[in-house]
């Protein structure tokens, strides 16, 4: 059989319009909202609900173990966990993991890959419908209690945080995961061209910060969405609420082994998982410190992994609130005295230093102090306490550092608050510096705890500032600027590009919400992959491209070499 006319046809097969088929999805999922934030008021049903909570909590020392592959493993190394406003009281018994543990619960992890990475999407996806309603309904004020009482929230954060923050990460990475498998749209005659989203080939390292329950439970659970299995190591001083939203998931249906609860001291988790030839990715929110670390573990060993780990690590931050003489003054009021000192300026994204014109300077001062003076601080079972302690002994340290530098340091002067007692729990109360020295370290330096530093500016140079304020610190979180006028913002907007991850027009630097400001920052605070956004879901899968022929070939020479 001559070869021209199937070249002809070949050529002809070019010259046409490739075919476009138009895929739909096979599954669609629940559209994802908010999960409302309640109340709590004096007198709501729900204000009941969580005293009743923490009232089953008294006296109860909870026994955290190990789980490895679905088997609970009661190692005997035990730590306790104390309520960081009562550190008399302990409130958990946790077990912590040896190496080997930790090596066998990577092998548990691997294992049970196999089947989970094969089970359908809607599957997987059905096991985190359901831990989302188990947090809503069933569990909600366990959840909430067992942060206020470990973590040291009030009940609003608790609820913002542990239930609201946890139930969004869940029911939006549904959607986002869905809407993540992109199909290829244009398909050449006779071919079919599909993309398969693969696992991670490995396990995933999960460690998270104290700080939010939702973000344990993200990490700790959000990557397995896509297939993957991952171990799971809660930070210390939220064991216990990590451990109530481990058996949510486990009740939820998640199958053995595909998030391992491996609560251990952190360099030997770190140092152990590192060593695995199978790490694929490590999913971290904490300090930056840790993260460095952790990050030059896995660049130091890079040639004896199989594949390259993902590194995802969201961390520290030194936010700003940049006040312009146009700004509304009781709304800075407000947004500073919140961003500073809601949950004891532990959120990563806590306002921490802040810049005042001269003009405002004299209101705004007078009004920050008089509330900071007003907000009370205690347990946060008494619910007229706006705030409670900082996290532990180490952070009560660093911070009472941080107040005796200040306290005697000629370019600071005290405002508000200022000093620290750790009798009963760790408080310290919100506390507001005022210096003269816009690149103080009190400017410079990420604190985690209730203290605000204020820098007061000649008005005519609000436009300078805006450099100073960009080149302070070496994080880029979050930050805020407060202003009426249109065409200040848009040269903030420019100056301070890199300065924040999530930045904040006439409101304060925190407080993102799932599925609506997509959180995380650059430079020193982290990857910026963005919690709660497809991006983050995007880094725990290698798709694969499958192109496959429906006819056969036919020829093996082109038409334009000569016969
Ligand atoms: N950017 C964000 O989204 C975000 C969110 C929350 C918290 N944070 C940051 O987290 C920090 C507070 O959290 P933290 O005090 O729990 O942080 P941390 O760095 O002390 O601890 C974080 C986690 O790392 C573990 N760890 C410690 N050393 C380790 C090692 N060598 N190898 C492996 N794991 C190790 C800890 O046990 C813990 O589980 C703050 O800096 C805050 O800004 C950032
Ligand atoms: N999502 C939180 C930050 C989490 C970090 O701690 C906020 O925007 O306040």
């Amino acid at each position: 059989m001559s070869v021209l006319p199937s070249r002809v046809a070949a050529l002809l097969r070019c010259l046409r319009p490739v075919h476009r088929f138009y895929s739909s999805p096979v599954v669609q999922v629940p559209p994802p909202v908010n999960e409302p934030t309640l109340s709590f008021a004096p007198g709501s049903e729900e204000r009941a609900c969580v005293e009743k909570a923490l009232g089953d909590l008294h006296g109860h020392v909870e026994e955290i173990p190990c789980v490895v592959g679905g088997r609970e493993i009661f190692t005997g190394n035990l730590q306790k966990q104390v309520s960081p406003y009562d550190h008399q009281r302990v409130i958990a018994h946790y077990h912590y993991a040896d190496k080997d543990l930790i090596n066998e619960a990577i092998g548990c992890a691997l294992e049970a890959k196999r089947q989970w990475e094969d089970t359908p999407y809607e599957h997987r996806a059905a096991v985190f419908l359901r831990m989302a309603d188990l947090i809503s309904t069933k569990y909600r004020y366990q959840v909430i209690a067992t942060t206020m009482l470990g973590q040291g929230k009030t009940v609003l954060q608790a609820e913002i945080d542990s239930t609201c923050e946890t139930i969004d990460f869940f029911r939006f990475a549904v959607k986002q995961g869905l809407d993540l498998q992109g199909q290829p749209s244009v398909h050449s005659p006779r071919i079919w061209n599909r993309l398969e989203y693969r696992a991670l080939e490995g396990f995933i390292a999960s460690i998270s910060p104290f700080n939010f329950t939702a973000i344990g439970a993200n990490l700790g659970a959000t990557p397995t969405l896509m297939g993957n299995a991952t171990l799971w190591k809660p930070s210390d001083t939220a064991m216990l609420s990590n451990w109530t939203m481990f058996k949510i998931l486990r009740e939820a249906g998640l199958p053995p082994g595909v998030v391992n609860f491996v609560p251990a001291p952190g360099p030997l988790f770190g140092d152990t998982v590192t060593d695995s030839p199978d790490l694929a990715g490590v999913s971290f929110t904490g300090s930056s410190t840790t993260f460095k670390h952790l990050w030059k573990l896995t660049g130091k060993k890079l040639d004896t992994y199989k594949t390259f780990p993902r590194i995802v690590g969201e961390c520290g931050g030194k936010n700003y609130h940049f006040v312009h003489p146009s700004a509304d003054v009781d709304n800075v009021v407000f947004c500073s005295v919140r961003g500073a000192f809601e949950y004891c300026g532990q959120k990563c994204s806590a306002t921490s230093r802040m810049y005042v014109p001269e003009s405002l300077w004299t209101e705004i001062r007078d009004k920050m102090v008089a509330i900071t003076k007003e907000i009370r601080v205690g347990s946060p079972e008494d619910f007229r306490n706006f705030i409670a302690a900082v996290i532990d002994a180490k952070s009560f340290q660093k911070i009472s550092g941080y107040l005796d530098y200040a306290n005697s340091s000629d370019e600071l002067t005290l405002l508000a608050g200022g000093s620290a007692d750790d009798s009963v729990g760790y408080f310290v109360q919100p506390t507001i510096y005022q210096t003269t020295n816009p690149r103080n370290k009190l400017m410079q330096e990420e604190i985690f705890g209730p203290v605000l530093t204020v820098y007061v500016y000649p008005d005519s140079e609000a436009e300078e500032m805006l450099e100073v304020v960009n080149s302070t610190s070496v994080y880029g979180l979050t930050g805020a600027v407060f202003s009426n006028d249109r065409y200040f913002i848009l040269k903030a907007m420019s100056v301070l590009r890199h300065s924040a991850g999530n930045f904040y027009i006439n409101d304060k630097s925190t407080g993102s919400v799932v599925g609506q400001q997509p959180f995380g920052g650059s430079r020193g605070s982290g990857t910026n992959d963005k919690a709660g956004a497809v991006s983050y879901l995007q880094k725990w899968v290698s798709p694969m491209s499958v192109k496959e022929a429906t006819a056969p070939c036919t020829e093996w020479s082109y038409p334009s070499v000569d016969q």
